[in-house]
């Protein structure tokens, strides 16, 4: 039983994964995972792929990095991918989705190739993150929230954490009985 939840926070790569986490664990105190970082330094790579300009991930090698900490709860998951994390370690899914000419203007300073560009705008059009959390994960603990303006991820945050209140409060009952 976790004393405190784990969110995973996903969607296409620039829709604000790493900004809305951020403020997250500013106004609850769970901690913020970013995992490219989790895989990056404990070398959980299975090679590169040129064309795309990205690092291939073994989610073994990840899943086994993480599962010291992780199902204890407290956690903030940011990726872009959802599905590697096993159901039992997770209440809440966060799926943010962004306006595509938004995206657009996001991706572009980043200096993504043409081919990287293109593929990030199309997952994001044709939802594809959101459908993979859709399959991975009960329906009703994924959420999607829009994330085009600095407004929203006050919104969003304050919706979050009006739910990890209410899931504390809900677990700190359940101990009592
Ligand atoms: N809702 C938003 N409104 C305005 N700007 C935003 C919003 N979300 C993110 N941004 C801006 O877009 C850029 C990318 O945001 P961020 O790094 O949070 O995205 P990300 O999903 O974590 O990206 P990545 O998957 O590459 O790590 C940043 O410059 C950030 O300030």
């Amino acid at each position: 039983m976790r004393k405190s939840p784990n969110i995973i926070v996903t969607g296409t790569p620039g829709v604000g994964k790493t900004s809305h986490a951020e403020l997250l664990a500013e106004k609850t105190g769970l901690q913020h995972l970013a995992i490219n970082k989790v895989a990056e330094e404990q070398n959980c790579y299975d090679g590169r792929d040129e064309e795309l300009q990205t690092w291939i991930v073994d989610e073994d090698k990840l899943l086994d990095a993480l599962e010291a900490e992780v199902p204890a709860g407290g956690y903030i998951l940011d990726w872009h991918a959802c599905d590697l994390f096993p159901k039992s370690w997770i209440d809440l899914v966060v799926v943010l989705r962004c306006d595509s000419t938004v995206l657009y203007d996001r991706l572009t300073s980043r200096n993504y190739s043409s081919k990287k560009l293109e593929e990030n705008i199309d997952a994001e059009i044709m939802q594809v993150i959101l459908e993979e959390a859709w399959e991975s994960y009960d329906g009703e603990i994924v959420i999607e929230m829009q994330s085009d303006s600095l407004e929203n991820i006050d919104e969003n945050v304050e919706r979050i954490q009006t739910w990890f209140e209410q899931w504390k409060k809900d677990h700190a009952e359940e101990d009592k009985d």
